[in-house]
């Protein structure tokens, strides 16, 4: 072994290392004109760092359920690459709280009804802290990321844009554009009537058209949401829980930013053609004007001025907590509907009911409202299927969450909610789709309202639910009109994939037929 070019080296590791012994000849090669001691000196740093990670591991996770040790490093990031059903339920049936960690970041998830509601209604010891990756994609000076009073307050003014008032102003737009999307999905199928065909990125499509038609109305072009729909796969993609952490070129987190820059340009341009068009009289036809119009009402109070970029962000905080969510609810509801011809039958026996026969009729808030069996179905299909199955919190501080545990300071706290929507005390059967439960006032689902954390719960809670709802079962009572549709069902069709939210692994597969009140 050369030595001789230990001289070189900081005298301070140039003595050579305190016990010698000798060293396999496979690694000569590298160590060829270093200081061997230098090598004693890293390798120990390195051992007693990978100690200190498994026993600060050990230390925060105490007596929870979960792995004794773990992996050095990255932790369990390989399952967290690729989530699956199967592991998040054994995950949660071993214990209300336990505890994994990946790259070093320590998680305690909370299964449990309880433990999910105390870490979603507790804003003094956490708060949501989305993937790791939100902060690029949505920007750091998004609305989404205040916290405490602030975001309270921030929050209440957008709530005028969530009245009944604007849900009605909605409608229209929804309808217009669901009849126009169903059509287009009758015409395909009629290309191969007797093929099914999956509804997933059609599903998607027509979603995000409507989103962005009830968000900015005429002020948006219509190839604009075209555009933004072709690129917000991207940012789909690039919702997982740790990404590579610099957003380089060909990166999933540098092609998000990328269809987050189209979609801010349009919404800003439309945020800046709503308060021009506002400014002029006009009557507000979709969620910005509402938003414009509301800043002006003399009886508001709080802050009056938003720029286009502001308005722009909040738009597209919706679109991002919306898009994923709102399709996985759609696709399910198409599917448990075709798998359970009762409730389509009364489902379409109500549509006929509600609508008087005359299906050229506009739909009004007054008829959804009638549409009730439809709602219990919607509900029903969200709490078999939630499409959120959990939200990552941040512990901003150590968190007594339990007698005998506490959350230790900047952990990971995720509530997950399929526990709660699963629990066979409140809803008997839970994995049987019985839109029946939720007509019964007195029955255990309506009695238990604190169980249905489909849209969360406390501060954060969804802010589109009503509108949420409102959309899936519009758009399934105008289908049950328009078309029958029958489900192929695969191997893979009770299978959840996890692309952010849940989807069936094969994209349900759907033969649609128009009915005689398809025009
Ligand atoms: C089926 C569809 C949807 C589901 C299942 C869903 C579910 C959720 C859940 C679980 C949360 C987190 C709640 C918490 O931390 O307690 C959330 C938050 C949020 N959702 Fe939804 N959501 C849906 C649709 C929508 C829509 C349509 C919009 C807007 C138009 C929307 C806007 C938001 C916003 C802005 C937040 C964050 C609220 C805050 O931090 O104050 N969501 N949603």
């Amino acid at each position: 072994m050369d030595r001789s070019a230990s001289a070189s080296i900081p005298s301070a590791t140039a003595n050579g290392p305190l016990v010698s012994f000798p060293l396999p000849s496979f690694l000569t090669p590298f160590i060829q004109g270093k200081d061997f001691s230098s090598y004693y000196t890293t390798a120990a740093i390195l051992v007693s760092l990978l100690i200190l990670e498994q026993a600060v591991y050990r230390y925060k996770k105490r007596h929870l359920p979960g792995a004794k040790w773990t992996i050095p490093i990255i932790g369990k990031f390989a399952d967290s690459m690729s989530p699956s059903m199967e592991a998040y339920k054994r995950q949660w049936q071993s214990g209300d709280l336990s505890a994994v960690s990946v790259f070093n970041i320590f998680i305690v998830m909370a299964s449990s009804n309880e433990y999910a509601r105390k870490i979603l209604n507790s804003p003094t010891y956490a708060e949501p802290c989305l993937v790791h990756s939100a902060k690029q994609i949505l920007l750091p000076e998004n609305w989404v990321f205040l916290t405490g009073k602030t975001h309270v307050e921030y929050r209440r003014g957008l709530n005028a844009l969530f009245t009944r008032k604007a849900l009605g102003t909605y409608v229209p737009i929804q309808e217009s554009i669901c009849r126009k999307h169903l059509a287009r999905w009758l015409e395909a199928a009629k290309k191969n009537p007797k093929e099914a065909q999956p509804i997933m990125m059609t599903a998607r499509h027509m979603n995000m058209e409507t989103s962005l038609g009830v968000f900015c109305g005429k002020h948006i072009p219509e190839h604009a949401a075209e555009e933004i729909n072709e690129k917000y796969w991207a940012i789909t993609q690039s919702l997982e829980l740790v990404n590579f952490p610099l957003a380089l070129p060909g990166t999933k987190v540098y092609k998000a930013i990328q269809a987050r820059k189209v979609a801010l340009h349009w919404l800003e341009l439309a945020a800046h053609n709503s308060k021009i068009a506002m400014a002029n009289g006009a009557e507000p036809e979709c969620m910005l004007d509402e938003w414009v119009a509301s800043l002006a009402d003399p009886n508001y109070k709080g802050r009056k001025e938003f720029s286009d970029h502001e308005m722009a962000m909040v738009l597209f905080s919706f679109l991002f907590a919306s898009q994923d969510a709102m399709s996985s609810g759609l696709i399910y509801g198409f599917q448990h509907l075709a798998d359970h011809p009762e409730v389509m039958a009364k489902v379409r026996e109500e549509q006929e009911r509600v609508r008087g026969g005359d299906y050229n009729q506009p739909l009004t808030m007054e008829m959804m409202d009638k549409m009730v069996y439809l709602q219990a179905a919607v509900k029903e299909s969200m709490r078999v299927k939630p499409p959120v199955l959990m939200v990552p919190y941040k512990a901003t501080r150590a968190f007594p969450i339990a007698d005998d545990y506490t959350v230790p300071a900047n952990s990971m706290v995720i509530p997950s909610f399929f526990n709660s929507l699963h629990d066979p005390e409140v809803y008997p059967n839970p994995e049987e789709f019985v839109p029946e439960r939720w007509l019964d006032p007195e029955g255990s689902a309506n009695a238990n309202p604190k169980n249905y954390l489909v849209f969360g719960s406390g501060p954060h809670r969804c802010i589109g639910l009503e509108y949420a709802t409102m959309n899936i079962a519009l758009v399934l009572g105008m289908a049950a009109a328009m078309m029958t549709w029958e489900h192929e069902v695969t191997p893979q069709s009770h299978l959840s994939e996890i692309i952010a939210t849940i989807f069936p692994k094969d994209g349900c597969r759907l033969k649609l037929t128009p009915t005689n009140h398809a025009q």
